[in-house]
């Protein structure tokens, strides 16, 4: 039976420019052709915090100077990374279908997810977006347009938003009959669009899901065999960046849930992989399996030749 797996892209996939995004997506679409050639079904989630910040920033600064552009909300920009990036992903892959010969395609879906208004993340902002700020200038924007700032894995000071778990994915029909035709698609984009259920239909809500997360979900609701999480490393590790360190094969869910109780992950970068990777494995009704490795890794991965395999 056809396998059907889930792509989860992080930041070094994409790059923090246009022009590195259009060069890196080609790398990227070459293992994911090759996927779609052995006979799996793919899905493929993306990250967006450098592009949604960088939208942001540049539309808040267009309105307020002589350019006065109209205000452009959070959840917009959130609907604009998702097109921007999709544009560059679904062009590099349909090239490279065409290349292989293969008589299928590709195609973005503007994703909403909904999320619960009532989520605590909503008073508790953890997740970086756009660029990267030295302390003294994370304090001066700070001041200036209220913003909160983190230190963010010793890479320097980002911007955080809010980050509600995702409860579910709007456009799940249509994404299931592009898959189940054997397309490729494109979808919960930076973790898709958050969305609250009003009385008048749904709302955009200024807030960043992450992208793990929310493919963990598409995972879980599409039954998908295997949630493949790519970074840039190329396993998962114990004691990670000390004398120590150990990269992990397979974890099991205990072994998941142990290491998480000794803070083996960090917050915001690897332990939110883990964390949905242990979300699809617990809930799966199959035997399902997550795997987190590096782009370059990601054919071996499957093959079970390399990677972190999370499994029950
Ligand atoms: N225990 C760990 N094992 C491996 N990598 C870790 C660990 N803890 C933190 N990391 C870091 O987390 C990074 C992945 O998180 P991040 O850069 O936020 O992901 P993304 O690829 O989605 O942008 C890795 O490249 C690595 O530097
Ligand atoms: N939305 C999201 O998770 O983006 P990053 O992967 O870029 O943080």
């Amino acid at each position: 039976m056809t396998k059907r797996i889930v792509i989860a892209l992080g930041g070094n996939a994409l790059g923090n420019t246009p022009e590195e995004q259009l060069k890196l997506v080609k790398d990227t679409a070459k293992p994911i052709v090759d996927l779609l050639k052995e006979g799996y079904e793919i899905m493929i989630g993306h990250g967006n915090g450098p592009q949604v910040g960088m939208i942001n920033l540049a539309m808040e600064y267009a309105s307020q100077g002589e350019v006065n552009t109209p205000y452009m909300p959070f959840p917009e920009c959130g609907a604009m990374s998702q097109g921007y990036i999709g544009y560059h992903l679904q062009q590099a892959i349909g090239n490279e279908l065409k290349n292989q010969k293969i008589d299928k395609s590709c195609a973005t879906v503007v994703t909403q997810v909904i999320v619960d208004e009532n989520d605590k993340a909503f008073s508790n902002p953890t997740k970086p977006i756009g660029s990267f700020y030295s302390k003294e200038e994370s304090e001066k924007i700070a001041k200036e347009k209220g913003y909160t700032f983190v230190e963010d894995s010793g890479r320097g000071y980002r911007r955080v938003v809010a980050s509600p778990q995702p409860v579910e994915i709007v456009e799940s029909d249509i994404i299931k009959s592009i898959v189940n035709n054997g397309n490729i698609v494109i979808t919960v984009g930076g973790g898709g669009i958050p969305v609250i259920k009003t009385k008048d239909g749904l709302k955009g809500v200024p807030a960043v899901i992450d992208k793990d997360s929310s493919s963990a979900k598409l995972a879980l609701e599409l039954e998908a065999d295997m949630l493949v999480v790519l970074t840039a490393v190329e396993k998962v590790a114990i004691n990670f960046n000390t004398p120590d360190q150990i990269d992990l094969s397979s974890l099991t869910l205990d072994e998941v849930n142990k290491y998480i109780a000794e803070d083996q992950f960090a917050k915001g970068s690897m332990l939110p992989k883990v964390e949905s990777c242990k979300r699809f494995v617990e809930n799966s009704k199959k035997d399902s399996i997550a795997i987190i490795t590096s782009l370059e890794k990601a054919a071996e991965a499957i093959k079970g030749e390399t990677g972190t395999v999370i499994r029950k």
